[in-house]
């Protein structure tokens, strides 16, 4: 399956998100918050910066839920028994997505101090 043309691996890759989000209630959260964000955005119409700034906050987050459930989806195919390193493993990959929304959420409070402080 190696060296598919372009509209064929976006079309993997829309598979990948559409799968994630009939699947993930966290993801689905994220997204109405990343719809959130675009809509301040779009309200505020703060600098360029702060458009990529939020933009990649926003991207990390729901780039690490999706890594997320790429790796539980692994795991749970190739080892469904209980194992302590299995709930390590998931713990981990959970602990990526509370870390980009740490980072998100200091973004985000940034934006709002230089925002109120105009
Ligand atoms: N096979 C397993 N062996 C040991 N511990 C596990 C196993 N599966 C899950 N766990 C533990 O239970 C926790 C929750 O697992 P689960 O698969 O429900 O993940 P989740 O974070 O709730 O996933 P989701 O994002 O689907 O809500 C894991 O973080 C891990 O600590």
């Amino acid at each position: 399956m190696k060296g598919q043309g372009f509209i064929r691996r976006l079309r993997f890759a829309l598979l990948g998100l559409r799968r994630t989000i009939g699947a993930e209630r966290s993801f689905r959260t994220h997204l109405v918050a990343a719809a959130v964000v675009l809509a301040v955005l779009l309200a505020a119409r703060p600098a360029p910066l702060w458009w990529a700034i939020l933009g990649l906050a926003v991207g990390l987050v729901l780039m690490a839920e999706l890594f997320n459930t790429a790796l539980e989806t692994l795991i749970d195919h190739l080892h469904p028994e209980q194992h302590p390193e299995i709930g390590a493993a998931k713990d981990i990959a959970a602990a990526a997505v509370l870390v980009a929304s740490g980072a998100a959420v200091v973004a985000g409070l940034a934006f709002a101090a230089d925002w109120l402080s105009r």
